[in-house]
């Protein structure tokens, strides 16, 4: 049984999460951390994991890039592997992981679907024929208006993707109302769009002279990202330090 401490767990996914482990006869949640402190799950909830005293396999975070630190510094203690999921991590936040990752294993992945990290190799494929041709790359991506980062990490996950086929030589240009000038040749757009209960819509538009491709992702639920974490969750469970990717749980 693999027993996980879920931070964020009062939140939205963190509830889908804990919905979904109900029935789970190989994961249980042992402990969850939720700056609110409210037990109403059935596990204990503890403010921060300076009171956490569980015995765990492993952490799934949803929550917020606040108290990042206080998090990897607890697996590291513990010897207990982080599943990061939040999005909206500074360069120094994402610095931090990477240098944390080599004493205790962290998968941090923008976007937990099996949908999104399939898109991830199909635009890389798409990226190497149509930049040869010239095309344009621009990327939409629509959120719930809960949703606090903008753009959304998926798009910035989808960005970086192309953009290692690219060499990194491509810039993200993500506000285009500002700009007089015309459109850079090596850049990728980023326009984020939030409203109602929007789950997470990604497009990717390649577009070239007189014809456009576009690829699409819908989630339709919030369970789609929350079976990919726990999915994550028991693959991370007993693996040793080290940066692991969502590719590395759904080949
Ligand atoms: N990787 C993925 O597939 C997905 C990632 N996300 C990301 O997960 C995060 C959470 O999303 P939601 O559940 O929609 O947000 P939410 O706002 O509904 O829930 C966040 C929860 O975390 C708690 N929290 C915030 N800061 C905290 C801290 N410093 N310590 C402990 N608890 C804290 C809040 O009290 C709240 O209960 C966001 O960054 C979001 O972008 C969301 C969906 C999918
Ligand atoms: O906040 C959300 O809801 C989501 N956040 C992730 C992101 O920022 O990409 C993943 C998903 O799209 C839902």
């Amino acid at each position: 049984m693999t027993k996980i401490i879920l931070r964020g767990c009062n939140g939205k996914m963190g509830q889908v999460i804990t919905e979904l482990l109900v029935n789970d006869e190989q994961a249980q949640i042992v402990a969850g951390i939720d700056l609110n402190g409210i037990a109403k799950n059935g596990y204990p909830v503890f403010k921060s994991f300076s009171h956490c005293n569980v015995d765990a396999d492993v952490i799934i975070d949803f929550s917020s890039p606040k108290g990042l630190e206080d998090m990897i510094f607890y697996g590291q203690n513990k010897n207990v592997p982080i599943v990061l999921c939040t999005t909206g991590l500074s360069e120094e936040d994402i610095a931090m992981v990477s240098e944390g990752s080599k004493k205790v294993g962290i998968l941090r992945s923008a976007n937990m679907s099996l949908g999104i990290n399939t898109l991830l190799k199909l635009v890389q494929a798409a990226t190497k024929v149509l930049v040869a041709a010239d095309f344009d790359i621009e990327i939409l991506e629509k959120h719930h208006n809960q949703k606090v980062d903008a753009p959304s990490g998926t798009a910035l996950l989808l960005a970086d993707a192309i953009n290692e086929v690219l060499n990194k030589e491509y810039t993200y240009q993500y506000d285009r109302s500002k700009e007089l000038a015309p459109r850079g040749k090596k850049e990728i757009g980023i326009s984020a769009v939030r409203g109602g209960t929007i789950v997470g819509e990604h497009e990717v538009i390649f577009a070239g002279t007189d014809e456009v491709i576009e690829f699409k992702h819908t989630a339709y639920s919030k369970a789609v990202f929350a079976k990919g974490a726990i999915q994550a969750a028991k693959f991370l469970a007993g693996k040793g330090p080290g940066l692991y990717q969502m590719s590395d749980v759904i080949e």
